[in-house]
């Protein structure tokens, strides 16, 4: 439905979204997860159309952004993070006033203010100013104006942030609705926000996406970057180091002398799905080392979240 391609922005000499590459199916929830400043608002922005790449090609079903940006933009919707509206206006007159600017008239008009109503739960505040609202609700009134066109995709930017936890259920569970029949493409930057809304979790940092899997994947620990820590005997440090960073799905090995001199300690740092050992164990094999200890941490979403955001 989305396919992206070595997408990139440069905000001067800033590089703050670095050769994207993605695919999203129809009917999927993705959440774009990552700290603050990893190039999430800047990809959504290209998606929508509203920052035009510097680099790089978006299409949305046969469309091309460069060619056609006018029917992608009438395919999706867009939430961003701090929505505008008109605070003086009563709930109903402003999305009555948005969806004339939509082209939307007579009955049709109507038929859609009671769908967006049910759908995001608006009965009860309709005919109220929208400055009296809390943010949750004004959140939901954001979202209502966002799915007037009944677009197809629906992208929004950390639609959670700043609400309470049960502003913050409500929202979700509209979400999750949307999402049986939209696509909905989603930032963040609460891991545990992404587990519980998204089928699927883009993890983006330093303007670069990281890791990519379904939220089932990535919860129950199958794909994962590791490291794998080595006992060696008989190996020198820099031969070592040598040996290890040419086996194929390693990006890293740092060696340290055991106590007695002759043993090495080495981490071996992988490169994320890869399993390496095997390759690990060949390379030894070919020397006249003896690996006495091969043992693989395991690294969980949580962990190498907690490690992106601590770097940053
Ligand atoms: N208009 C701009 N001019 C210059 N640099 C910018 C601009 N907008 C964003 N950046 C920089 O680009 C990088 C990515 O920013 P972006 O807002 O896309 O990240 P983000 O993941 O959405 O972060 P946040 O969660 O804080 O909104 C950051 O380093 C940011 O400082």
């Amino acid at each position: 439905m989305i396919h992206v391609e070595g997408l990139t922005k440069y905000y001067g000499d800033i590089c703050a979204v670095d050769h994207i590459d993605l695919d999203i199916h129809k009917g999927e929830i993705v959440g774009l997860l990552g700290p603050n400043g990893a190039g999430k608002t800047t990809t959504l922005r290209m998606l929508t159309g509203y920052f035009t790449p510097s680099a790089g090609r978006i299409q949305v079903k046969d469309s091309d952004m460069n060619e056609d940006p006018l029917s992608i933009k009438q395919s999706i919707g867009y939430l961003p993070e701090s929505a505008p509206l008109y605070q003086s206006m009563l709930v109903y007159d402003y999305l009555d006033h948005v969806a004339r600017i939509r082209g939307l008239r007579g009955d049709e008009r109507f038929q859609r203010l009671q769908a967006l109503t049910d759908l995001c739960g608006l009965r009860e505040i309709m005919h109220k100013p929208i400055a009296t609202l809390s943010k949750g609700l004004k959140q939901r009134v954001g979202l209502a104006h966002a799915m007037m066109s009944d677009p197809e995709i629906l992208v929004l930017d950390e639609p959670t942030s700043g609400l309470d936890p049960n502003q913050i259920v409500e929202i979700r569970e509209i979400i999750r609705r949307i999402g049986t029949e939209k696509t909905v493409i989603l930032s963040t930057h609460i891991l545990s926000e992404a587990e519980a809304t998204c089928d699927r979790i883009v993890i983006i940092n330093k303007g670069r996406i990281i890791v990519d899997g379904t939220t089932r994947e990535l919860t129950t620990g199958r794909q994962r970057a590791g490291r794998i820590q080595l006992a060696l005997q008989g190996a020198e440090a820099d031969a070592a180091r040598r040996l290890l960073e040419t086996v194929t799905g390693v990006q890293s090995a740092e060696i340290e002398a055991g106590p007695d001199g002759a043993i090495l300690q080495a981490t071996v740092t992988c490169r994320p799905g890869t399993d390496v050992r095997a390759d690990l164990y060949g390379a030894i094999k070919a020397t006249d080392w003896v690996l006495l200890e091969m043992i693989r941490e395991t690294q969980t979403l949580e962990t190498l979240f907690g490690e992106l955001t601590r770097e940053s």
